[in-house]
């Protein structure tokens, strides 16, 4: 094989030899060539044109003829006779000269390989060419020879439009355009070299008269080095054009007189150079020209940009915006149809006779009390009715709001709530519930108009207002939520609803859920989303947090994900997640520096009252921190409890929470509590609740969502492609995490002999059962747990299962004490 191999690579050497490509590349020795035929072709042009002069009339009759016979009077012959024909007569007159010194510069250049731009200089050239045709056409009208035929067609042309005047004046402005645009001559720069010339002028006197009186008085100054050999060198010079100055200073001796000695410093070789600018002032002129034609070759500064945009930019290009959600690219959102339709389709029904039986007993009791009413409304919402009055002038407002009771009596119902005044509207309102509270499916919810078209980062679709409008409000807005409400209320149907929307709207990618369910049945439903949208500790096994002891390390976990956040956010230069994510599907930010897409991150925490009494302030502490900073980096706190008392919605938490809903709670202190503001007392229960953002409070009949409605979604996204894991929290190490387990003898708790001998007893190594039996803090407990485990009596931390007890009985456990007394 190897063989094979080797032969036919020779055979194919050869062949490629052959195929070589030309080469086209323009070297030195074809510019050489090309530049010699133009300065000769450019030659050949001036003698023709020159001779067209003096033959041109008789060639013209030669050239008409079709005998190629007769000979041509032309220097050039035929070539030079029908060149010159083209150019002088039919084209531009002698400004065709302008064509031929074109060439040979052109042919020059190429030559002497000056890299000049030339395009510039034939561009301007062909503008002189034809203006100076139609100048010639214009002046000579009577010698179209000097203008050429089209010098004469245009000026003919033009003439008929503006006239004799007007060409004129045009043939000005060109001359004009020519001197400002290619001379760049304005009025400033005449009158500056006017100035430059008197000066210059001034000088030489100045110069001369000096020398003349003294060539010796310079060398006697005191001068550098260099300025004593240029005097020796102005001597001579002085002596060589003496005959001249003394011509000059003859002719301007008057003017002599009156000038100043500007320039102390002029050595002779500047007034060398001034004589010679003075002699020749066309040469100055020319060498602005020159100048002028290399200012054009200055490269344009080109703003520089930074690597990291140029690279994002190529890669946006390449690839397209950054998608976080390519990974699960197929994933579908629920659909519609998975949830129920509680109203069978029709909306809240308007009983007129029930309406009218509230209006009249509104009416009667605020008469019985000397409240006579100008004007009375009422808006039907799916539980309560808005009754809108306004009292006849004179009545007090507060007369009204003492009546709340007295109406709730009259009108036999519960839950009536008076709004006095209503906020905006110049009305006082009153809440009556209805007999028949319609449902407000969550489908319905989903499928508003609003919720669909809701550009938020956390949509949720809450319920209806009284007005029977989706209230639809953004999370990430919020940006933590408080709930509360008594048992029974509607708050697990409330936190189904809240995370039903988001999952309606948001890709797994996006969002992620942290879920504390302490009554361990009402969220388990979400475990099947484990792998989509849930989010765990990397050492635990269920993504649900159940066990109030896993929340310690979950919250101070989610800390610590906050402050990595911000971390990334500085070093990325953004304020907020928006704009880091913006800048991160742009491309812009290296996943190589550990930068990646952040998903939102929404906490959920139920029975929040549970937490604190077990924890304290090793809970509190964290959902603090979290409140007050997360906000910034997508982690966004929903905290649901039963008991809203002041000892579980402490000050620190509530400055944090502005948004907040109540469900119905049992006395009017729970509601100032929850809502700083009566009212949550006066609801109707199964998910009537008050919702505020911070200033007015709105009555919402919640969404509501059913646990079959809520496994079906969960079954439907769990059925699907998920990501290999849920997403993982940065690993918490805690104090009591029982890694440090060289605890000292001498640092146990006074505890430590009596929980080790319940745990012998009780064969079961877990800290609740020391709660219970000591009565002790989890944090203790923990503690002692640790220790016991220091001493070998239990085994390591084992995820959710009771560690193991290593001392079979209380005997042996005496024995290992005893032991270690002495040892
Ligand atoms: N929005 C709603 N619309 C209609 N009915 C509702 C609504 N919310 C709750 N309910 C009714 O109230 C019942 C209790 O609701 P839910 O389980 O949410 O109460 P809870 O406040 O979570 O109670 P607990 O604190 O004891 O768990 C539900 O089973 C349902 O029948």
């Amino acid at each position: 094989m190897a063989k094979k191999k080797t032969v036919k690579k020779t055979k194919k050497a050869p062949r490629v030899s052959k195929f070589k490509k030309p080469d086209f590349t323009f070297t030195r020795q074809h510019q050489i060539i090309l530049g010699s035929l133009l300065m000769l072709l450019a030659v050949a042009l001036f003698i023709a044109f020159a001779s067209y002069f003096f033959t041109g009339e008789v060639d013209q009759s030669v050239l008409d003829s079709s005998d190629s016979s007769v000979k041509t009077q032309n220097w050039m012959q035929r070539f030079g006779a029908s060149i010159s024909d083209f150019f002088i007569y039919r084209g531009f007159g002698i400004a065709s000269f302008i064509f031929a010194s074109l060439l040979l510069w052109t042919g020059l250049h190429l030559l002497l390989d000056t890299k000049k731009k030339l395009f510039n200089r034939w561009f301007w050239g062909s503008i002189i060419v034809i203006w100076l045709s139609i100048f010639l056409g214009f002046f000579f009208n009577s010698a179209p020879i000097l203008g050429g035929t089209i010098g004469y067609e245009i000026n003919s042309y033009l003439q008929v439009y503006i006239g004799k005047i007007g060409v004129g004046l045009l043939l000005v402005f060109g001359a004009i355009l020519y001197a400002v645009l290619r001379l760049k001559l304005t009025p400033e720069h005449v009158s500056a070299y006017i100035q430059k010339r008197k000066s210059d002028i001034k000088e030489d006197f100045t110069t001369e008269e000096t020398s003349s009186e003294t060539t010796t008085e310079a060398t006697q100054t005191e001068e550098t080095e260099t300025s004593t050999a240029t005097e020796a060198q102005t001597e001579t010079n002085e002596e060589e054009t003496a005959a001249t100055e003394k011509v000059k200073k003859s002719e301007f001796e008057l003017s002599v007189e009156n000038l100043q000695p500007t320039i102390k410093n002029h050595s002779g070789t500047s007034t060398e150079k001034k004589d010679t600018q003075i002699k020749d002032t066309s040469f100055e002129v020319e060498i602005a020209k020159e100048e002028d034609e290399t200012e054009i070759q200055v490269e344009k500064i080109v703003e520089e940009k930074t690597v990291t945009e140029n690279l994002s930019d190529k890669l946006v290009k390449e690839h397209g915006e950054f998608d976080p959600t390519l990974e699960l690219g197929n994933f579908r959102f629920p659909t519609i149809d998975l949830l129920k339709d509680y109203t069978n389709g029709s909306s809240i029904t308007i009983n007129q006779e029930e309406l009218e039986e509230n209006k009249n007993q509104i009416v009667t009791t605020l008469r019985n009390y000397k409240i006579e009413i100008a004007s009375i409304k009422a808006t039907v919402g799916p539980t309560v009715t808005l009754y809108e009055i306004i009292p006849e002038a004179g009545v007090r407002i507060s007369k009204i709001k003492n009546l709340e009771d007295d109406i709730a009596l009259s009108l036999a119902a519960l839950g009536i709530r008076i709004i006095a005044p209503m906020p905006g509207k110049g009305t006082i309102g009153i809440e009556v519930p209805n007999k028949k509270p319609a449902i407000v499916s969550m489908r319905s919810a989903i499928a508003s108009k609003k919720f669909q078209e809701a550009e938020m980062q956390l949509p949720i679709a809450f319920g209806k207002t009284i007005s029977n409008e989706t209230l639809v409000v953004d999370l990430a807005k919020m940006p933590h939520l408080l709930m509360a409400g008594a048992t029974g209320q509607g708050k697990s149907v409330g936190l189904n609803c809240i995370l039903t929307s988001i999952l309606y709207k948001k890709h797994p990618a996006e969002v992620k859920f942290v879920l504390v369910d302490p009554k361990k049945v009402e969220l388990t439903l979400f475990n099947k989303i484990e792998r989509h949208y849930l989010a765990k500790l990397p050492d635990s096994e269920e993504a649900i947090i159940t066990d109030n002891s896993k929340v310690i390390n979950t919250l101070n976990s989610l800390c610590i994900e906050m402050d990595q956040r911000y971390d990334m956010l500085k070093n990325a230069m953004c304020r907020n997640i928006v704009e880091y994510n913006a800048k991160f599907k742009a491309r812009k930010l290296n996943p190589n520096d550990g930068y990646k897409y952040l998903p939102y991150i929404v906490l959920v925490v139920d029975e929040f009252a549970d937490l604190i009494m077990t924890a304290g302030k090793e809970v509190e502490t964290p959902i603090a921190r979290l409140a007050q900073l997360a906000r910034a980096i997508g982690i966004h706190l929903i905290i649901a409890t039963q008991r809203p008392s002041v000892n579980v919605i402490t000050g620190m938490i509530k400055a944090n929470f502005p948004a907040r809903v109540a469900f119905r709670v049992m006395s009017k202190i729970d509601s100032r509590t929850i809502l700083d503001n009566s009212g949550a007392d006066q609801l109707i229960g199964r998910g009537d609740m008050l919702y505020t953002q911070g200033n007015d409070l709105i009555r919402i009949q919640c969404a509501f969502v059913d646990t079959p409605e809520v496994e079906k979604i969960t079954d439907f996204i769990g059925a699907q492609k998920a990501y290999p894991d849920a997403f993982m929290l940065p690993e918490y190490v805690g104090e009591e995490s029982g890694t440090s387990l060289d605890i000292d003898i001498a640092d146990r708790d006074k505890l430590f002999q009596e929980a080790a001998e319940i745990i012998v007893v009780a064969q079961q190594g877990s800290a609740s059962l020391l709660q219970r039996k000591l009565k002790l803090g989890y944090n203790r407990a923990g503690r002692i747990i640790d220790q016991l485990e220091a001493a070998g009596i239990v085994g390591p931390f084992e995820g959710s299962k009771a560690r193991q007890v290593l001392v079979p009985d209380i005997i042996a456990l005496e024995q290992l004490l005893e032991n270690e007394k002495n040892g």
